[in-house]
């Protein structure tokens, strides 16, 4: 299982987090979010793909951000529609629904084409970042063959569930692990012992 580590802000701290390795590193590029991410993204290892994380941004804006922070991902947090999705270029997309006890899974159908991944997240008051998990249970029913990130509230206090999770067929598709608030010791500034004891607790 893959992991993402999102809402990176400081070069420090990024740093540190590049050095565990995760899959992937998220930016936010959400100018209401307290981890608005305004300066360059640095040089990181090849590996560690790079996503900058919208809600519903102009498309040209969005394709100049690509192309200056050489962003390889980007996750789509807000109403983005079937067609902004077929119209963006040069990176994959993470296209994200948000969940809370149900969900119907017809909405994803006009997207299959046009996204590489979806990401599951905690519906909330915010777009993102709402530090909850939803009801895993609900990925049951998943009908795609589509890689899936499962978002949300993912924190320490969750790996048991998460070891249950991964070992059932609801987790089929699932790609990818993505946390961000519930290893922050401040907006935008990571934990690295906990995600350092969350990757190791996953493994054993
Ligand atoms: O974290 C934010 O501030 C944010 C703002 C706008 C869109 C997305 C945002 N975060 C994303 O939300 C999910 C879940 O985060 P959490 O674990 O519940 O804190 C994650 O993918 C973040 O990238």
């Amino acid at each position: 299982m893959k992991l993402k580590v999102c809402g990176m802000k400081y070069l420090n701290n990024m740093e540190a987090v590049a050095k565990l390795r995760p899959d992937f590193l998220g930016f936010i590029f959400y100018d209401k979010s307290s981890r608005y991410f305004n300066g360059d993204i640095p040089y990181l290892p090849e590996a560690i793909k790079k996503v900058g994380v919208f809600v519903n941004e102009d498309l040209e804006t969005l394709q100049s951000i690509i192309k200056e922070q050489k962003l390889d991902v980007v996750q789509l947090h807000g109403q983005e529609s079937p067609e902004y999705c077929s119209q963006l270029e040069n990176a994959e997309i993470i296209k994200v629904f948000s969940i809370k006890d149900t969900f119907n899974f017809s909405v994803l159908l006009p997207y299959e084409e046009v996204c590489d991944y979806y990401l599951f997240d905690t519906k909330g008051k915010l777009p993102g970042g709402n530090g909850y998990t939803f009801n895993w249970d609900v990925l049951k029913d998943y009908p795609s063959t589509k890689p899936f990130f499962l978002s949300g509230g993912i924190g320490l206090k969750e790996v048991e569930k998460l070891k249950d999770f991964i070992d059932s067929p609801a987790s089929k598709y699932c790609y990818s692990l993505d946390v961000n608030s519930k290893f922050e010791i401040n907006p935008g500034v990571k934990n690295i012992n906990e995600l350092e004891k969350f990757k190791y607790e996953l493994q054993h």
